[in-house]
C-alpha cells in the first residue's frame, strides 16, 4: 500500500463514503460510538457465472487498519466542512475525538488465496461501532476489486492448464491503483508474471515482457529489427512475428534464432498478436520444430480471456504462453464483485444481540450473530462449508446444513470428518497477530486450495454449485429473527 499513501500524501482515513462520517458523528453524539458491534463482509454470487471465488486483498486491509488514524490535514478538512445553515458540520469536540481514535478492533478473515463461496464471511470485524462503521467502505473497496481480479486470473490460469499466463493489463487498467492492485491480485490468482514494472518492484512479482510492433516498424525491415533486438538483449528474445506477415515473421525469427545459437544464446520464442491464433500457432510450431527450435515457446496475445483460451485448447493450438491484458485487469465481463458489509450483532448490557436486515428478497437477508465457517473434506476433497455460530452448540456428532436461500436443500456432515475453520485471527484488539505469507506462498496456496475441489465446481460455464449451508441452530436463529422482525 506504500504507493497509495505516497500518492495522496496523507492518512487514508478519508478514503470512505461521507455517510460513514455523518453516522460516526451521530453515533458519537448519541453516546453509541463505543458500543461493541460485529460486522461481516460477504458477497452473494460468484463472479463471472462461475462456481468459486478466490479471496484477495487482505494484505491491503491489514495495512489500512494498522495505519488507521486521522492526521491533522484530514481533521482540518473535516473541521472546515459546513452544513446547509453555514454552521460547522462537525463539532470541535468530535474532531478532537477523531484525533485520538486508534484502531482497536478484532478482525478475523479468510486468508488470501482461499477458495470462498457466496454468503460466507470473508472478513469479520468486531469492535467499537464507530470504527466498524468507518471501515466499511475501504474494506469493501479493497476486497471487492482484488477478489474479483484474483478470481478472473484463477479462471484464466485454469483455462491455460498449467501453462504460463503473463498479465499485460497496465495500459488498459482502471487507473494507477486499479492497475497495481490488479497486477497483485492476478499473480495471487495464478498468473506467472506481470508486464507492470512498478507492481514488480512494490510487490516482488516476477516481471516479464517481449517487444511491440513499434520496434519492428522503426526499422526498414523485420529481419533487421530482430537482429538488432538480439544484439541488444540476447537473453530475452521473444520475437513478435505478426507485424507484416506472420509466416515470414516466423522465418525471420528462425534465421535470427540460428545466429543467436551460434553465439551460444537461445531464442526463447515468438509472439503472435493477431489473426487466427490456432492456425498461426500451429504453423509456427511446425516451422520452429523443423528448424530445431523445439523448445521455443509460442506466446499468444490479443484480447484473450478464459473462454477464447478454452476454445484455443479445444482447437489444439500450439500456444504455450498466454499474454492476457484488458479482459483480466478490467474484469471485462463483470466489473464489480458486489460484496457487502453488514452489522450482524451488537452488545447491549454485556449481552450480544444478533441482528438481521429483513428484505423482500430472501437472498438479501443477512446472517445474524457471531459466526464463522468450517470447511468439511471427504477423502481430501472439499465437500461442504458450514456457517455456524461460534458460541452455539458445536459438539454435535453430525451437523445439518441448510441452504440459506432454499431451506429444502439440506446436507449432513459428520463432526469426525476432516475440517478446517476458515476465518483466522488477524487482529486482536487492534494488535496484528497474523503472520502474513509472502506473495509467492499466497499464489501457491491458491493453486493448492483449488486442487482440493472437484473439477465440476471449476467449470467455466454452468458449474456444479458447491454446498454452503447454515448450521441448523444458526438457521433457526435467523428464521426466528426474521419472523420477529416481520411481526413488528
Ligand atoms: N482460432 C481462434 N479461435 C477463437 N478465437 C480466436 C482465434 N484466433 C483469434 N481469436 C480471437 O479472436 C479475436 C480476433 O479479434 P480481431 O478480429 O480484432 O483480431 P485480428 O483479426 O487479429 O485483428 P487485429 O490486428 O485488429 O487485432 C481476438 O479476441 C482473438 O483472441
Ligand atoms: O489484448 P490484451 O489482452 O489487452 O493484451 C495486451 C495487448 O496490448 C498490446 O497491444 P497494443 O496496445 O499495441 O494494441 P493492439 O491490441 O491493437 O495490438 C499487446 O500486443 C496485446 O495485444
Ligand atoms: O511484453 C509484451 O509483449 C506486452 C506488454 C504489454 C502489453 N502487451 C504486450
Amino acid at each position: 500500500m506504500k504507493i497509495t499513501k505516497d500518492l495522496y500524501q496523507s492518512s487514508l482515513a478519508l478514503l470512505t463514503d461521507f455517510y460513514q462520517l455523518t453516522m460516526a458523528y451521530a453515533y458519537w453524539k448519541s453516546g453509541k460510538a463505543e458500543e461493541e458491534a460485529v460486522f461481516n463482509l460477504f458477497f452473494r454470487k460468484n463472479p463471472f457465472q462461475g462456481g468459486f471465488t478466490i479471496a484477495a486483498g487482505l494484505d491491503y486491509v491489514i495495512d489500512y487498519c494498522r495505519n488507521f488514524h486521522f492526521d491533522e490535514q484530514d481533521l482540518s478538512y473535516l473541521g472546515q466542512m459546513k452544513g446547509k445553515s453555514g454552521e460547522a458540520m462537525f463539532e470541535v469536540a468530535f474532531i478532537d475525538y477523531l484525533r485520538e481514535m486508534r484502531f482497536s478492533c478484532d478482525i478475523d478473515a479468510v486468508e488470501e488465496g482461499s477458495v470462498i463461496f457466496p454468503n460466507s464471511p470473508l472478513i469479520r470485524v468486531k469492535g467499537p461501532l464507530i470504527q466498524c462503521q468507518l471501515l466499511e467502505t475501504p474494506l469493501l473497496n479493497i476486497t471487492n476489486f482484488q477478489t474479483l481480479i484474483a478470481t478472473k486470473a484463477a479462471r484464466i490460469t485454469l483455462a491455460a492448464k498449467g501453462e504460463d499466463v503473463l498479465e499485460f493489463g497496465l495500459r488498459r487498467a482502471q487507473g494507477i491503483d486499479g492497475a497495481l492492485a490488479a497486477s497483485r491480485a492476478a499473480y495471487i490468482g495464478g498468473c506467472s508474471a506481470t508486464s507492470n514494472v512498478m507492481a514488480g518492484k512494490l510487490f516482488g512479482i516476477p516481471v516479464s515482457g517481449t517487444h511491440a510492433h513499434s520496434w519492428i516498424m522503426s526499422f526498414d525491415s523485420e529481419i533487421e529489427a530482430f537482429k538488432a533486438y538480439a544484439e541488444a538483449l540476447p537473453d530475452n528474445c521473444v520475437f513478435l512475428v505478426d507485424t507484416y506477415d506472420t509466416i515470414k515473421g516466423v522465418e525471420h525469427a528462425i534465421e535470427v534464432g540460428k545466429a543467436l545459437r551460434e553465439k551460444g544464446k537461445e531464442m526463447l520464442g515468438v509472439r503472435i498478436d493477431s489473426g487466427d491464433l490456432a492456425y498461426y500457432s500451429n504453423r509456427a510450431r511446425q516451422m520452429l520444430d523443423e528448424a530445431g527450435f523445439e523448445n521455443a515457446k509460442i506466446v499468444a496475445s490479443n484480447d484473450l480471456d478464459e473462454h477464447i483460451m478454452f476454445s484455443l485448447k479445444v482447437q489444439e493450438s500450439s500456444i504455450n504462453v498466454w499474454g492476457v491484458g484488458t479482459k483480466l485487469v478490467t474484469a471485462y465481463d463483470q466489473p464489480a464483485l458486489g460484496a457487502v458489509y453488514k452489522l450482524s450483532a451488537i452488545k447491549k448490557e454485556g449481552k450480544w444481540i444478533p441482528k438481521v436486515k429483513v428484505s423482500q428478497q430472501s437472498i438479501k437477508i443477512n446472517i445474524p450473530g457471531f459466526h464463522n465457517v468450517r470447511r468439511f473434506y471427504k477423502n481430501g476433497v472439499a465437500n461442504a462449508d458450514m456457517i455456524f455460530l461460534e458460541n452455539g452448540t458445536n459438539d454435535k456428532k453430525e451437523f445439518l446444513l441448510i441452504d440459506p436461500i432454499d431451506p429444502t436443500k439440506r446436507k449432513k456432515v459428520g463432526k469426525d470428518w476432516d475440517s478446517e475453520v476458515l476465518l483466522k485471527n488477524i487482529f486482536v484488539k487492534g494488535e496484528k497477530v497474523y503472520q502474513r505469507p509472502d506473495i509467492h506462498t499466497i499464489r501457491e496456496n491458491t493453486k493448492a486450495n483449488l486442487a482440493k475441489f472437484d473439477k465440476a465446481h471449476k467449470r467455466l460455464v454452468n458449474p456444479h454449485i458447491y454446498a454452503v449451508g447454515l448450521e441448523e441452530t444458526l438457521y433457526n436463529l435467523r428464521t426466528s429473527l426474521v419472523l420477529e422482525a416481520k411481526a413488528k
